[in-house]
C-alpha cells in the first residue's frame, strides 16, 4: 500500500485528481480512482483537488506512536519550513511540544542542507557529463526516476537533506534511535521507502499530522516555556525552503546573465524544464528544481492559509531572528568523520505500451467518435484531448464511461429503451390480465365490431384511426384474436418512444458493431412477430426515412437489420394506427404519399366517446368491475345522480379518462359506491346544470308539469342557442361571448341539442338549414 490512498467511499469519480495529475499516475476503475504508485511522484496535488477529501495520506501517527512508546530516546527532526507552518509558536515552544509526546531530542532540517552544501560546491565546480540536476527535492528525484529515465544520470548523487540530518543522528547516537522526519512534504514518505536511502529516517510525519498529535493529546504549544533544540546550529541553511534559497543554503554564485545556472520551482516550471532538459534543447550545467511552487513551503503538508509570499517572509524573518533560537550545544566530537552523503539512482520507468492508430480508432468509435468534428476535446475526462483519453484506456488507465459526452448520451438511450421496455411490460400485462371486450351496444361501436369481424380473418393491413384513448390498440387486438394468427404472437410498438435510429433498430433488428452499443446480434420486432401480426401505434409521428424503410418491408415482405445486408423474409400481418390527419401529412409533406396508400387499405375510424354516450352507463359498470377486481374492493354500484353527470361531459380524454375516473372515484369510495362526490369537481358542477336532454324517465311522464316544464325549456333553450349562433355566422366562442356563458359550457348545450356551429356558417347564407 503506498502513501497516497483513496477512501473508496468517498471517490465521487469527478475525474478532478485524473485532470490534475501531472503524470497520469491515477487509474480509475469501476466506482473509484485509485493512485498508481509506481507511477505517483508523491506530488500531493489529488490531496489538494479533491474536494470528498478521498484522497488522502496513510497515517503514519499510528506508527510514531508506536515508536515514543518504545522509549528508546527517539529523536525528531523538524523541516527547512517549520517556521512557515508554525508561525504561531516561537520556535522552541514547537521543541517543547515535541518533548512532552516523548521525543527525546529535536533536531532542526536545516542542517542537513549544510551537511550536504560541500558535496554540491565540488559537484558544481568540478562539472559533470552533462547538466547537473539537484536531487535534494524528493518529487523530482522520482519524477526523473519514473518518468524520464534519460536524465537519471545527471541526478546530483547526493542524498537530500532529510536523509543526509537521518544518517547524522544515526551516526551520532547510534543506529538503533528511532528518527522521526517532520515537514510539509509527501514525497518524504516515498523518499524514506527507497532502498538507496534506507536507514537515515525511520518515519515521515506531515506538520498536519504533527497538528493532530497535540490535539490527540490535549497538548497547547502555544502555552509552553522555550526548550532547545539539539545536534548542528545551522545557519544560512534556514533559506534553503524558500526560492533562490538552494543558491545561498550551497553559497553558489548565482549570475543573473549566467545561463549556466538555471532554478526553477512549481509544477509547471518543473516539467517545462525537465522536458527541455530530456529534449537536450538546454544544456546549463546546473539547474536546482522543486516541484513545489515558491520551494519547500508550498508544500501540502499543512492546511495553512498562509500565502508563499508571507512564507517566505516568515523563513526570512528566521533566517534574521536565527541567534535567539535556544541550543544546547552539540558535544564535541560527534560529527568527527561525518555520515556518508551519497546515493545512488535507479531507472523506475514502467513502459507502458503505445497503442496502433487502428486502436486508438476503434476506441475513439466505441465512444461514438467517427469523425474529427466528435472529438470534442472538452476535457472532462480528465486528459486533455479524446486521443490521450483513447490512449490511456488502451493502456489501463481510463474507461470509456469517463467520456461525459458519450455517458450522457449512453444514459439518454437507456432512459429511452427502458420506457419502451417499461410500456412492453404494461402492455403484456394488460394483455395477460386487462379486459379485452369491446363494451358498447350504440350503433357506432357496432360498426366497429362489423368491421373487425369482416377484416379479422384476412391478411389485409388494417389503419386504425380516432382520437386518443378511443380503443385503438383494443381493436387491433380484437382484429388479431379475429385471425387465422390468433395463435401466433401480436407485437405492439409504441412509435414515439423510440429516437429514430433506436426504432429501426428494434424494429428491423442490428448486426453487432453497426452502433455504439450494439455488442451482439439482436433480432428485430418484425423478426419477433413472424407469423403473427405487428401492431405499430402512432404510425403518423415515424420520421420518412423509417416509413422509406417501412413500405420497402411491405412491399418485398423482406427485413434488413441494421447494418447488416442480407435481407429475411417475414410474414407479419401489419396494423397500423394514428391519432393525426394523416391526408393533411400528405399535403404538407411530413407523411409519404406511397405509404399513406398502402397503409389506407382497410380503415377503421374510432367513434370518440361523446358520440357514443349511449353505451357511456354499460362501460361505467365495465370500468367499476374491472377496478374492483383490481384494487380488491367490493365496489357496489354507482348512484344515478353521478352517471348523470358524467353523460354531460365533453370527454377529451375519451374512454381512458372515464376509466381513470372511474379507478379514481372507485379508491376514494368509502361505503363501495361511487358517488358524485368521488367524481373530480368538474361534475359536481354538471350535475347543477339544466337536466339532459330527455331528462329522467320519471320527469318524462307525459303529462306531468316537471316533464312539461322541462319539454318547453328545451325547445326554448334550442332556438335561443340557435338564434345566437346565427347572429355569430356559426362562430361558437363568439356566440358563446354574446350570450355571457363559458365556451365550454356553451359547446355542451350545443352538443346535448344536437347542434353544430359549423351548419351556421351556411345558415347565413341558406336560412333554411335547422343546424341540427
Ligand atoms: N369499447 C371499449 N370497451 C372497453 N374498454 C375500452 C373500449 N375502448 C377503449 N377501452 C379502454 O380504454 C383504454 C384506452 O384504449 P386504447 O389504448 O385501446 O386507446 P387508443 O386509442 O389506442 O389510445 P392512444 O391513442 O392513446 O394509443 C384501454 O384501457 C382500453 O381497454
Amino acid at each position: 500500500m503506498g502513501p497516497i490512498q483513496t477512501a473508496k467511499d468517498r471517490c465521487r469519480k469527478c475525474y478532478s485528481c485524473v485532470r490534475n495529475c501531472p503524470v497520469k499516475a491515477i487509474k480509475v476503475k469501476e466506482h473509484w480512482a485509485e493512485v498508481i504508485h509506481d507511477r505517483c511522484i508523491g506530488c500531493g496535488i489529488c490531496l489538494k483537488v479533491c474536494s470528498q477529501k478521498a484522497k488522502q495520506i496513510a497515517d503514519c501517527i499510528t506508527q510514531t506512536l508506536r515508536i515514543l512508546e518504545n522509549d528508546n530516546s527517539p529523536v525528531a527532526i523538524l523541516g527547512c519550513s517549520y517556521p512557515a507552518f508554525f508561525s504561531e509558536l516561537r520556535p522552541g515552544q514547537l521543541v517543547a511540544g515535541l518533548q512532552k509526546l516523548g521525543f527525546a531530542d529535536i533536531y532542526e532540517g536545516t542542517a542537513g542542507v549544510e551537511l550536504i552544501a560541500g558535496q554540491y560546491q565540488q559537484l558544481i565546480e568540478s562539472g559533470g557529463r552533462g547538466p547537473l540536476i539537484s536531487s535534494h527535492c524528493p518529487t523530482i528525484v522520482d519524477l526523473i526516476e519514473r518518468h524520464y529515465p534519460q536524465l537519471v544520470r545527471n541526478l546530483m548523487p547526493v542524498v537530500s537533506p532529510m536523509v543526509a540530518i537521518g544518517r547524522h543522528i544515526k551516526q551520532t547516537r547510534g543506529a538503533e534511535t528511532p528518527v522521526v522526519y517532520i515537514s510539509s512534504c509527501i514525497a518524504g514518505k516515498f523518499e524514506v521507502s527507497s532502498e538507496e536511502v534506507a536507514g537515515g529516517v525511520d518515519m515521515v510525519l506531515t506538520y498536519r499530522e504533527l497538528s493532530q498529535m497535540f490535539r490527540d493529546r490535549g497538548l497547547d504549544p502555544t502555552r509552553m516555556k522555550d526548550a532547545p533544540f539539539s545536534g548542528r546550529k545551522p545557519d544560512r541553511g534556514r533559506l534553503f525552503p524558500i526560492s533562490g534559497g538552494p543558491f545561498q543554503a550551497f553559497d553558489v554564485h548565482n549570475d543573473f546573465l549566467n545561463a549556466d545556472f538555471v532554478s526553477t520551482g512549481g509544477e509547471q516550471g518543473a516539467l517545462e524544464l525537465i522536458r527541455d532538459l530530456a529534449a537536450q534543447r538546454i544544456t546549463p550545467k546546473w539547474v536546482d528544481i522543486r516541484f513545489c511552487e515558491g520551494g519547500c513551503i508550498g508544500g501540502p503538508g499543512k492546511n495553512n492559509r498562509l500565502t508563499n509570499f508571507s512564507k517566505r517572509s516568515l523563513i526570512i524573518d528566521a533566517f534574521h531572528q536565527r541567534h535567539e533560537v535556544p541550543y544546547l550545544p552539540e558535544k564535541k566530537g560527534a560529527a568527527s568523520s561525518g555520515p556518508s552523503l551519497q546515493r545512488s539512482f535507479t531507472n523506475k520507468f514502467k513502459h507502458l505500451k503505445n497503442p496502433s492508430g487502428e486502436s486508438i480508432r476503434a476506441i475513439l468509435q466505441a465512444t461514438n467518435k467517427f469523425t474529427q468534428e466528435d472529438e470534442l476535446d472538452c476535457g472532462a475526462c480528465g486528459y486533455p484531448t479524446c486521443r490521450e483519453h483513447a490512449a490511456a484506456v488502451y493502456q489501463g488507465l481510463a474507461d470509456n464511461e469517463m467520456c461525459l459526452p458519450f455517458s450522457i448520451k449512453r444514459l439518454e438511450e437507456d432512459r429511452v429503451i427502458l420506457t419502451q421496455k417499461y410500456e412492453l411490460a404494461q402492455r403484456a400485462l394488460a394483455q395477460e390480465f386487462g379486459d379485452s371486450a369491446i363494451i358498447g351496444q350504440d350503433p357506432r361501436t357496432g360498426d366497429v365490431l362489423k368491421l373487425i369481424r369482416q377484416v379479422g380473418p384476412t391478411p389485409t393491413t388494417v389503419l386504425i384511426r380516432g382520437e386518443s384513448g378511443t380503443g385503438k390498440e383494443l381493436t387491433a387486438r380484437a382484429i388479431h384474436q379475429h385471425s387465422n394468427r390468433a395463435d401466433k404472437p401480436l407485437v405492439t410498438v409504441n412509435c414515439t418512444t423510440l429516437t429514430d435510429s433506436l426504432l429501426e433498430s428494434e424494429l428491423f433488428g442490428h448486426k453487432r458493431g453497426s452502433f455504439t452499443g450494439a455488442i451482439a446480434d439482436k433480432k428485430g420486432l418484425f423478426e419477433a412477430a413472424n407469423g403473427g401480426t405487428i401492431f405499430l401505434d402512432e404510425i403518423g409521428d415515424i420520421t420518412p426515412k423509417l416509413q422509406a424503410e417501412l413500405l420497402r418491408v411491405l412491399d418485398s415482405g423482406e427485413i434488413k437489420p441494421v447494418g447488416g445486408n442480407r435481407p429475411t423474409e417475414v410474414d407479419v400481418r401489419l396494423i397500423a394506427a394514428t391519432n393525426r390527419n394523416l391526408e393533411e401529412g400528405v399535403e404538407e409533406g411530413w407523411f409519404r404519399e406511397d405509404l399513406f396508400y398502402r397503409l389506407n387499405v382497410f380503415t377503421i375510424t374510432m367513434p370518440p366517446l361523446r358520440n357514443r354516450t349511449e353505451s357511456l352507463p354499460q362501460l361505467v359498470h365495465h370500468f367499476l368491475a374491472s377496478a374492483s377486481k383490481r384494487l380488491n374492493k367490493p365496489i357496489r354500484g354507482i348512484e344515478d345522480r353521478a352517471i348523470a353527470a358524467l353523460l354531460r361531459y365533453h370527454w377529451p380524454g375519451n374512454i381512458r379518462e372515464l376509466q381513470n375516473i372511474i379507478e379514481r372515484a372507485s379508491v376514494l369510495t368509502q361505503d363501495n359506491i361511487v358517488r358524485l362526490e368521488n367524481l373530480p369537481t368538474i361534475f359536481s358542477e354538471l350535475a347543477l346544470e339544466e337536466p339532459l336532454l330527455g331528462g329522467t324517465a320519471k320527469a318524462q311522464e307525459k303529462g306531468s308539469l316537471r316533464g312539461q316544464r322541462e319539454k318547453h325549456l328545451r325547445i326554448v333553450e334550442k332556438s335561443l342557442l340557435k338564434k345566437y349562433l346565427e347572429d355569430a355566422g356559426g362562430n361558437v366562442s363568439k356566440a358563446a361571448r354574446t350570450a355571457s356563458i363559458p365556451r365550454r359550457t356553451f359547446y355542451r348545450m350545443l352538443e346535448r341539442h344536437g347542434l353544430k356551429g359549423a351548419a351556421f356558417k351556411k345558415a347565413a347564407s341558406s336560412p333554411s338549414n335547422d343546424g341540427s
